[in-house]
C-alpha cells in the first residue's frame, strides 16, 4: 500500500471536533487488531465498569471518577453529582467576585497575581493550563512546586512588590505533603513578615478534613474548595484543582469541560477505528509489546504546549509504572515519557532520535493554526508558521526514513476545548492501556517507599544535629554516637556546613573529614 493509501486507512479523524490521530507510520498490521480484539473487548468493558461507579482501584477501595467531572449526569449517584456540580457553581462564582472587584485584598485594588502552591497533580495541570492558554490571564500566575527554598525566593521575590495584590491557592487533595505544607509556611512568613494578612489572601483546595482543611478553617483563610476521594491527583485537572486557577485567569472552564466530554462521548465507541483513545492505546502496546520497550517522545510544535510533555509524565508514568499486574505478578511495566517541543528539539535531542538508540516512539502533535493575525514572509511567500510545519513533516518523514515510528495528532488551534479533548484523550488511553496490560492504573504505592526514606533521612538529621558538639568530629564518631550509618550521617554533616551551621575540614576521604559546629 502507498503511504497515501496508509494514511488514509490509518486516520481516526473528528471533524467536527478539531482533531485528528495518524497512525500511518506505526506500522501496525490488521492481525495485530483481531489479535488484541479480546484484550480490546476487556478495556471497553473495564471503561464501562469505572465510568459506572466501579471499584476501579482495588487496592485503595476507591471509585475513580474523572469521567464524571465534565459530565455529571454519568456519576452513579446524586450525592456524587451535587459533588461534580456544586464545586463547578461555586469556582464560577468565587472567581467573578474576585475579577469583579468584589472580593479584595484587604488593602484594597484588585487581585493581581495568583501564587499557586502544590506539587504533582496539584500542580502540573494547572501549569500546563496556564502555559497553554494563560497569554491573556486576568491574574499573573507563579508557582511554588517544589520545596527547594531558592526556587521560593526567587518567585517571592517576583511578587515581593505587588504582595497585597496577590491570592495565594495551596492545593493538595492529601492536605499532607510535606513540599506544598513548606511551600505554605514560608509563603505565609513572607506575607506576615511584609505586613500582609495571609489569611485573607488564602485559599485552599482540598479533601475534607485533611490538615490542610483543619489549617484553613481554624486560620479563617477566604475559602475552602473540596476535593474528592474519587478524583486522583494526576486526574485532577477537571476538578476544583483545574478550574480554580483556570477561572481566576479568565480561562473558559466550560469550553475546557465540554471538550473533554466530548472526547470521552467519541472514545466510548466499541468500534475500534474510531475509538482515538483506543486507538492511542493499541499503538502504544504495539510499540513496546505491551511491556513499555519503548519511550513515548513528546513533541507538541506549539510554544504554548511545551509543557504537555511534563504533563503527561506524571499522568503516563505515574498510572503505568507498576511492579504488579492485577493478579499479582511481577511485570514492572510502564512506559518512561519524554519531550519539550518542535521544532526546538530539532537542535536538540533529534539527532539521537534520528540516527541513535532505537527506543522510542514519538508523537507529534501539530497544530494547524500559526497565530491570530497577519503573518510575515520570512522568505519570499513563506511564514514562519509555513516554516513550523515544514519542519513537523520533515523530521516525522526523516524518523520514519531510519525506521522510527511515530503518531500525529492534529488539532487546528489551541483553546480551552482543544486541550479538554487533549487532555481527556490521553486521560482515557491511559485507563485502556492499563487494562490492556492488567494493571491498577489509580494507584501509586512506589511514591511512598520514596516519602519514608526522606521522613528517616530527616530523623537522623537532627540526631546528627544533636549530635554535633565539641570539636572535630568524623562521620564516623557521630554514627557511632547516633547508631546510623556512617554514610547517612556523611551526607547530613555536609547539609549542615553547606547551610552554615557547622564547619568542615577535608581529609584524604570523606571518613576522615572533620566537621564541628
Ligand atoms: O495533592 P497531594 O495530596 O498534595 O498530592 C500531590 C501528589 O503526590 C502524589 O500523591 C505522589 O506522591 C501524587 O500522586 C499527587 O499528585
Amino acid at each position: 500500500m502507498s503511504n497515501w493509501q496508509t494514511y488514509n486507512k490509518s486516520l481516526t479523524r473528528y471533524s467536527d471536533l478539531g482533531l485528528s490521530i495518524d497512525l500511518s507510520l506505526m506500522d501496525i498490521k490488521n492481525s495485530f487488531y483481531t489479535e488484541m480484539q479480546p484484550k480490546v473487548d476487556r478495556a471497553l468493558k473495564d471503561m464501562a465498569d469505572l465510568e459506572a461507579g466501579a471499584i476501579a482501584n482495588p487496592d485503595e477501595g476507591r471509585m475513580v471518577g474523572h469521567y464524571w467531572l465534565r459530565n455529571a449526569d454519568l456519576a452513579p449517584n446524586d450525592t456524587i453529582k451535587a459533588q461534580v456540580n456544586e464545586p463547578i457553581a461555586a469556582v464560577k462564582e468565587f472567581s467573578d467576585k474576585v475579577l469583579s472587584g468584589k472580593i479584595t485584598p484587604p488593602t484594597g485594588g484588585r487581585f493581581e497575581n495568583l501564587l499557586l502552591i502544590g506539587i504533582g497533580g496539584s500542580a502540573l495541570g494547572p501549569q500546563f493550563v496556564y502555559h497553554a492558554l494563560g497569554a491573556d490571564s486576568k491574574l499573573t500566575t507563579y508557582f511554588f512546586d517544589n520545596t527547594d527554598p531558592a526556587g521560593i525566593d526567587t518567585t517571592l521575590k517576583q511578587i515581593a512588590s505587588s504582595l497585597n495584590k496577590t491570592l495565594v491557592l495551596v492545593v493538595s487533595k492529601s492536605g499532607g505533603t510535606a513540599e506544598t505544607r513548606n511551600g505554605m509556611l514560608e509563603a505565609q512568613e513572607f506575607f506576615e513578615a511584609n505586613k500582609v494578612d495571609f489569611s485573607k489572601h488564602a485559599v485552599a483546595i482540598t479533601g475534607e478534613g485533611s490538615k490542610l482543611f483543619k489549617y484553613a478553617t481554624s486560620n479563617n483563610w477566604l475559602t475552602i474548595f473540596p476535593m474528592e476521594d474519587w478524583v486522583g491527583g494526576r486526574t485532577s485537572i477537571m476538578s476544583t484543582v483545574g478550574l480554580v486557577p483556570a477561572a481566576l485567569q479568565g480561562i473558559d472552564i466550560d469550553g475546557f469541560l465540554a471538550g473533554a466530554q466530548q472526547m470521552d462521548a467519541r472514545t466510548r465507541s466499541t468500534n475500534v477505528p474510531d475509538n482515538a483513545a483506543m486507538q492511542l492505546a493499541l499503538a502504544w502496546y504495539h510499540a513496546g509489546n505491551g511491556k513499555g520497550e519503548k519511550d513515548m517522545v513528546i513533541l507538541p510544535y506549539k510554544d504554548s504546549l511545551s509543557l504537555f510533555s511534563k504533563y503527561l509524565q506524571q499522568l503516563v508514568m505515574e498510572s503505568l509504572g507498576k511492579e504488579h499486574d492485577l493478579d499479582g505478578n511481577v511485570v514492572n511495566q510502564g512506559i518512561a515519557v519524554y519531550g519539550n517541543k518542535g521544532s526546538t528539539d530539532q537542535h536538540a535531542y533529534v539527532q539521537q532520535l534520528r540516527d541513535g538508540v532505537k527506543n522510542f516512539f514519538a508523537t507529534f502533535v501539530e497544530v494547524r493554526k500559526g497565530r491570530n493575525g497577519e503573518s510575515i514572509e520570512v522568505d519570499p511567500g513563506t511564514t514562519s508558521a509555513d516554516y513550523l510545519q515544514g519542519f513537523l513533516r520533515g523530521t516525522r518523514s526523516a524518523l520514519y526514513e531510519s525506521d522510527r515510528n511515530s503518531i500525529t495528532i492534529s488539532i487546528n488551534e489551541v483553546t480551552p476545548f482543544t486541550l479538554g479533548l487533549l487532555i481527556a484523550l490521553y486521560e482515557r488511553a491511559v485507563s485502556f492501556y492499563a487494562s490492556l496490560v492488567n494493571i491498577n492504573a489509580y494507584h501509586q504505592p512506589g511514591v511512598e517507599a520514596g516519602k519514608a526514606a526522606a521522613t528517616s533521612f530527616l530523623e537522623i538529621l537532627n540526631q546528627v544535629r544533636g549530635a554535633l558538639t565539641g570539636w572535630e568530629k568524623t562521620a564516623d564518631d557521630i554514627a557511632e554516637a547516633t547508631d546510623n550509618s556512617p554514610e547517612d550521617v556523611y551526607h547530613a554533616l555536609i547539609h549542615l556546613a553547606a547551610n552554615n551551621e557547622a564547619t568542615q575540614s577535608e581529609g584524604a576521604t570523606p571518613a576522615e573529614d572533620t566537621f564541628e559546629i
